[in-house]
């Protein structure tokens, strides 16, 4: 067993892109935690799609050895964390696993919405800290600045900021030793019952649920049989160990460590984030646990081929049993068939889900308008949650719909000032307040959810050129005037488009969506309406007009196989549209018609 006092536990907290993982390799790296030929680019992102598209989705662990210039023997824990903001209940989770972080800023960006927001969480957790500027070898670091920022904006000490590159390495044994020197030892009984905090949980198809336990006092062995207090189960520990960051068996964990278990668990969902774990027989106080992750968007996801619906179950079922953050049921819609309204932490974590389902279960979606939960209050005094605005009553009944509002916070550098606040008008925002650090200005608003899940971080990436930053948490739940916008398509209603939206705001929607749908839905042999209506009177109408569309008329020359390839490729396209009543509706039409370009 290691002494506490060569044990350092820790975090690394950053804005996305600021180089966290990349630190993170060259930490296990310079320290021969990997042999030189093993290591590949972003050690710790396991998941194919977080290699792909360089973010990290899952928070994981590495142990490291290292040699201080003491001469002693330390063992450091890294609990690597997610930087985008769907997954910010993992970062405040892992924080309370260790006693420090390291706050990685890109010293050629400075302090951003997700530098803050992190590092919010780690003093929260009462952290330690050790600002860390990274990509000094960049032409446009510029170091003094982003200490000023640091000091100005967060209000912690950066007087012992270390500079650093984690590309060519530079800076990164006085990283190391700063974790040493400046970090705390974890504190813990060894002669105290087994009190562990279950950290995170995840599936692995040969071992079952793998359990990441971080130990406070007593031992933990292989072999035992614990107990977790969160539902009083029994489980018989079959395997444990560290990561290196592959898994490695240990004889026994003690106070400080943080290492994995397995006890033939068969789902993630029979483990609790932030539960205790101790020794079957004995009685400890329970850890303040954790909130468990609620989801806040809610989409259908439908089969476009409906043979496929038990496919989709199974894969549903699958992801689910390693993510206890989403949920499901079943849904039935005139329109779509089949499928299920599934609960996300936010965009992110949709997309994510989706383009697994479409990728690694080889299923085509047909992904419905994402929705927040709104609370309906009926005249006759009683009220529900609604996830989808398909199921919303007749309005006649309804008192007032509250929706969920947030926080956002976002960092802008000056002149992309006014079209942030333009945006965020436009989008029934409220500011709550505007400071200036420097030439970057941080505006926060009071916005609907509603407004923000669709595509209001595109929006903004692209108004500010790339440049603003956006972090938001939940803050309350309020009354406006809402109402339920249905489309009809050649006067059949197309329940998967339908969409709640303020009143104000209905007529300009419904005439953005009914254009966008006209040029989105292809001509047909005869015409169509498309209408946006508000309960039965019609707010915004066009029309499709008729046509035949012959697509072999291109090939005049007789050219036989020139033709079959084409009428092939026709079909193939039919395969990804759906129809209601008569109409073909292209699959992408259900996304980008409600895309709003302002
Ligand atoms: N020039 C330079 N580039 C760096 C340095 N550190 C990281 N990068 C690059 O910056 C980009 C982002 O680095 P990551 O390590 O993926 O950033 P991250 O903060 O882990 O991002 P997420 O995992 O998505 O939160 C990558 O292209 C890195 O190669 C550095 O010190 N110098």
């Amino acid at each position: 067993m290691i002494a506490l006092s060569h044990i350092r536990n820790f975090s690394i907290v950053a804005h996305i892109d600021h180089g966290k993982s990349t630190l993170a390799d060259r930490l296990i790296q310079s320290t021969n935690t990997v042999a030189e030929r093993d290591m590949k680019a972003q050690m710790l992102d396991s998941m194919d799609i977080e290699r792909e598209r360089g973010i990290t989705i899952k928070a994981n662990t590495v142990r490291i050895d290292y040699t201080a210039q003491n001469g002693e023997a330390y063992v450091l824990n890294l609990i690597d964390t997610p930087g985008h903001v769907d997954f910010a209940y993992e970062v405040s989770r892992s924080m309370r696993a260790v006693e420090g972080s390291l706050l990685v800023v890109d010293s050629t960006q400075g302090v951003e919405a997700q530098t803050l927001a992190n590092v919010y969480h780690a003093i929260d957790a009462d952290h330690e800290i050790v600002p860390v500027f990274n990509k000094i070898d960049l032409p446009a670091s510029d170091v003094s600045r982003v200490a000023e920022q640091v000091e100005d904006v967060i209000g912690i000490d950066a007087s012992g900021a270390i500079a650093v590159s984690a590309k060519t390495g530079e800076g990164i044994n006085e990283t190391l030793e700063a974790i040493v020197q400046h970090l705390p030892a974890p504190t813990g009984d060894v002669d105290a019952p087994l009190k562990a905090m279950l950290v995170d949980s995840w599936y692995d198809s040969y071992l079952g649920v793998i359990v990441l336990v971080r130990i406070i006092d007593g031992k933990l062995k292989k072999g035992e049989k614990v107990k977790f207090l969160s539902n009083d189960t029994i489980h018989h520990v079959d395997r444990i160990g560290v990561f290196r960051p592959e898994m490695t068996p240990v004889d026994e964990l003690g106070p400080g460590e943080i290492g994995f278990l397995t006890a033939s668990i068969k789902q993630v969902r029979d483990t609790r984030v932030g539960d205790t774990i101790t020794h079957q027989r004995e009685e400890v106080e329970p850890l303040p646990g954790f909130q468990p992750a609620q989801p806040v968007v809610f989409c259908g996801l439908f089969p476009v081929d409906s043979a496929l619906f038990e496919d989709l179950r199974e894969a549903i079922d699958k992801l689910a049993l390693n993510d206890a953050s989403f949920s499901f049921e079943m849904e039935s819609s005139a329109a779509l068939g089949f499928g299920f309204r599934c609960g996300f932490l936010g965009l992110l974590h949709l997309e994510v889900i989706r383009d697994r389902i479409e990728r690694e279960y080889d299923i085509d979606l047909i992904t419905t308008a994402p929705s927040v939960i709104y609370h309906v209050h009926m005249r006759d005094g009683t009220s529900f949650d609604l996830h989808n605005p398909a199921d919303m009553p007749d309005m006649t009944h309804v008192d007032h719909i509250e929706e969920p509002r947030i926080k956002a916070t976002i960092l802008v550098p000056d002149e992309y000032l006014g079209e942030v606040l333009k945006l965020c008008q436009d989008r029934r925002g409220i500011q709550e307040d505007l400071t200036y650090a420097g030439s970057r200005a941080m505006a926060v608003y009071d916005l609907p959810l509603n407004e923000v899940v669709f595509d209001f971080y595109d929006r903004l990436k692209s108004v500010t050129k790339g440049y603003a930053s956006f972090d938001y948490s939940l803050k309350d739940y309020r009354e406006d005037n809402l109402v339920k916008m249905s489309v009809l398509v050649n006067d059949e209603p197309v329940d998967a488009l339908s969409m709640m939206v303020h009143r104000d705001r209905a007529e300009t929607r419904g005439r953005a969506m009914v254009e966008k749908l006209k040029d989105l839905i292809p001509r047909h042999m005869f015409k169509i309406p498309i209408q946006a209506a508000i309960g039965g009177k019609v707010i915004a109408r066009e029309t499709l007009s008729a046509m035949r569309k012959d697509v072999t008329a291109k090939c005049y020359g007789g050219d036989a196989s020139r033709k079959r390839k084409l009428l092939d490729k026709q079909k193939a396209g039919k395969k990804k549209m759906r129809q209601f009543g008569k109409v073909d509706i292209p699959q992408e039409a259900f996304i980008s018609a409600l895309k709003m370009d302002s």
